[in-house]
């Protein structure tokens, strides 16, 4: 902590340097904050001091205010954490300051970063620099008078778009917007800076106060289209979000009644918008993702990363042609093995088919796809994989062929080679059992489709080493996926906790609710489709099979539905034949399709679980909860059973292998703010009634009863046993 500073140098041409110092990317923390209002305020006072220039220390301007203040605000309730910085530092400190200010930008400036910039009289940047305004993925809008500025700077349309998608330009773009003055090499830049500014104050180059300008913003009525058509947009594409609507409005309200006065507004604004859980959840969630890269005793014992050049993918089909996909985009060598030139054929079309597919959408260059294609060999036998350093195995889910496999692999492999699994049921200490090669054998879990997908489940054994871990988390990130290591059960984390997502949805089915009102409401709460158009769209085969093995693993909590034989007997199965729940045609949303219902009558008839025969009675709410309770009460047993590190952990697997919104912080965040208490005696009530599917695991009842939250660690819950 010794290293959160801000210095101030003044050179021999009257230029005082002020640097901020807070590893790793200078965010604007407190005492950042405190220390720019006094660096300020003597440059202000000094005679010697004739213009400033602002700075951030080692190759970086500033990654914004410093989000863990937020953080603090939502654990105390307490918003005075947040300081006055729009006005008494931006405003009165740097942008009114009788000396002129240059901002000396490299690296990236983002958010609270850019802010500062904007505020200074002219901007000088390194090249390739990062300069955004990412607030509204955070919940919340800019609060350092970003709302007035960028558009003042950029004209009003840039601005809104910078805004609304949170996606950073680079300092070329900014050069030839408007929004930096000039581009300088590293080298140059602290130099070129002092001279500018002594040539704003010496009248040689404009002094230009960016609150004030108004020659970019266009008309009255040219802004107000823009920002009409920007409002339709965030209403149709983040309806959930508050921040996007309020950004826009603040924005206005600056066009309408000035800059100054939309600076006040926007700090009001901002300050209402940290407090709603839409900011508690997303800034829970930056964290989170974060913290997935700290596991204890693998990413904290010293270990380096070894570098993986060239990996073997075993299977073509979906998911192996996917995974194949993700590594050579990476530049990773694969090699890909089949059993027959049919199938290899196949599997090679498919990743063609895959790098093709971001070629149309404009995510690659032709160069970079031809590139990725070229690291690709297909095999039909072992002679390659003697020079592998990993082999993902992704054949169908049968035990003894993974067996066969794996015992193939540790004789031709060399010993440093990581094995790993794509198996999303089978556990890895049976695939392993024919081996002596437990240590490096490890689950790589990755959802469908691989190549687009986020997550990867890291699964281990007691057996795994350290170091097969740390390597697969490393070529995880450098695949651009998020790793997140979990025990070995069946499930895993991800498909585990949400197995009775599916089962309880046909449990109130069968109960007599409507299954369109319920996929309704799922999607309303947030997530991107409700559990009946997922079953279609996995397929009912996949549906069947999952479920028997948790049927098999956990049977006291499985329900049963006839409805999915009855579905798959009459010819049904889901979107991939064109006949599940809903109708699909291409170019249109999914409709109901409502010569599903008599079969669902019939499956109520076998089921005959309905009270007294007649359909239950729930509120929209109750749905919601009947769905997603379970789903949280298996959390529970996940996190009892120390599956995961930390319960953040299954929040963002949560988020980015179930697409459970992450403007509710995942899972157990989002459990956390409904309260133990009321999800505890929800499934009570509905277990006396419905049966055991509700039974409230050990951990929700006992947290409950002592009201610790469910996502405090072990530790604070005395009674419950503590296992890594
Ligand atoms: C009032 C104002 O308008 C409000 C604001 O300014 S809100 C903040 C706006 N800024 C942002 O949203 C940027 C957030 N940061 C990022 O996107 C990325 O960290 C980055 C692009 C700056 C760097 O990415 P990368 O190099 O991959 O490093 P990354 O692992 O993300 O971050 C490094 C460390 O810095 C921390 N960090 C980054 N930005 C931070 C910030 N603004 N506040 C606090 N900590 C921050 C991260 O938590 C991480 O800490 P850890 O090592 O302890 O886990």
């Amino acid at each position: 902590m010794a290293m959160v500073k801000v210095d101030l140098e003044v050179g021999n041409d009257g230029v005082a340097i002020i640097t901020m110092c807070n590893p790793p990317v200078n965010a604007l923390a407190i005492p950042i904050i405190k220390g720019l209002q006094e660096k300020f305020h003597e440059a202000a006072r000094r005679n010697d001091v004739r213009a400033i220039v602002l700075t951030g220390k080692a190759g970086k301007f500033s990654g914004g205010f410093d989000i863990n203040v937020m953080q603090k605000v939502h654990q105390t309730g307490d918003i005075t954490f947040v300081p006055d910085v729009s006005v008494d530092l931006v405003v009165n400190a740097i942008e009114d300051s009788k000396k002129p200010v240059v901002a000396a930008v490299q690296g990236l400036a983002l958010g609270g970063g850019l802010e500062l910039a904007m505020g200074c009289h002219a901007r000088i940047a390194a090249p390739r620099t990062q300069l955004g305004l990412p607030e509204l993925t955070l919940g919340i809008i800019p609060g350092f008078g970003g709302t007035q500025r960028l558009p003042r700077l950029l004209g009003l349309s840039k601005a809104v778009d910078m805004m609304v998608t949170s996606k950073p330009i680079l300092s070329e773009e900014g050069k030839k917007l408007g929004l930096i003055d000039a581009i300088v090499s590293p080298e140059e830049l602290l130099k070129v800076s002092r001279l500018w500014a002594i040539d704003i104050g010496e009248r040689r180059r404009p002094w230009l106060r960016s609150l004030h300008r108004t020659d970019k913003l266009g008309s009255l009525s040219e802004a107000s289209e823009v920002l009409k058509i920007a409002r339709q947009q965030v209403k149709k594409n983040t309806p959930h979000l508050p921040q996007h609507l309020a950004c826009i409005d603040v924005i206005e309200h600056g066009i309408v009644h000035g800059g100054y006065s939309g600076v006040l507004r926007e700090q009001e604004v901002f300050k209402q918008l940290v407090l709603e859980d839409t900011a508690k959840g997303l800034i829970h969630v930056f964290f989170a993702q974060r913290s997935t890269s700290k596991v204890p005793n693998v990413t904290d014992i010293g270990l380096k990363p070894r570098n993986l050049k060239k990996v073997a993918v075993i299977g073509g089909g979906l998911m192996g042609s996917g995974i194949a996909t993700a590594l050579i985009l990476s530049n990773i060598h694969v090699v890909l093995k089949e059993v027959n030139s049919e199938y290899l054929t196949r599997g090679m079309k498919m990743i063609e088919a895959n790098v093709r597919g971001l070629l149309t959408k404009g995510k690659l260059t032709k160069d970079k796809a031809d590139g990725a294609l070229s690291l690709l060999k297909g095999v039909l036998d072992y002679s390659e994989f003697k020079y592998v350093d990993m082999v993902i195995e992704a054949v169908i889910e049968k035990i003894s062929l993974k067996q066969a496999i794996f015992s193939d692999l540790e004789k031709i492999c060399p010993s440093h080679c990581i094995l790993a699994t794509n198996t999303s049921t089978i556990d890895l200490n049976i695939i392993g059992e024919k081996t002596r090669s437990q240590d490096r054998i490890v689950g790589a879990h990755f959802f469908s489709p691989a190549h687009i997908m986020p997550l990867l489940e890291i699964v281990r054994t007691e057996k795994t080493s350290a170091q097969v871990i740390l390597d697969l988390m490393t070529v995880g990130k450098l695949i651009k996926k998020i790793p997140v290591v979990v025990g070995n059960c069946t499930g895993f984390a991800v498909n585990r906790t949400f197995f009775p997502y599916t089962q309880g949805a046909q449990l109130l089915v069968n109960l007599g609710v409507d299954m369109f009102r319920i996929d309704r409401l799922i999607s309303s709460f947030g997530l991107p489709m409700g559990p009946f158009q997922l079953q279609d769209v996995a397929g009912y085969g996949v549906n069947l099979a999952v479920r028997k093995e948790f049927a098999g693993a956990f049977p006291d909590r499985t329900f049963n539905s006839p409805l999915l034989e009855l579905l798959v007997k009459s010819g049904r199965n889901g979107k991939n034949n064109g006949k599940g729940y809903y109708i699909y045609e291409k170019g249109s949303r999914p409709k109901p399709d409502l010569s599903v219902l008599p079969i669902i009558e019939e499956s109520r008839r076998i089921c005959n679980i309905m009270p007294n025969g007649k359909p239950i009675s729930v509120t929209d709410q109750e749905i919601v909860e009947m769905i997603l309770f379970p789903v949280v009460n298996e959390a529970c047993r996940v996190l009892e059973e120390g599956i995961v590190v930390r319960a953040s952990d299954l929040d963002i697997a949560s988020v980015l292998g179930m697409s459970f919104p992450s403007y509710r912080g995942g899972i157990v965040f989002w459990a956390d703010l409904v309260g133990a208490n009321h999800i505890y005696t929800s499934l009570r009530k509905w277990s006396e009634l419905y049966g055991n599917f509700f039974k409230p695991s050990r951990y929700l009842e006992e947290r409950a009863m002592r009201g610790i939250p469910l996502s405090a660690p072990a530790s604070s819950a005395p009674s419950s046993k503590a296992r890594l």
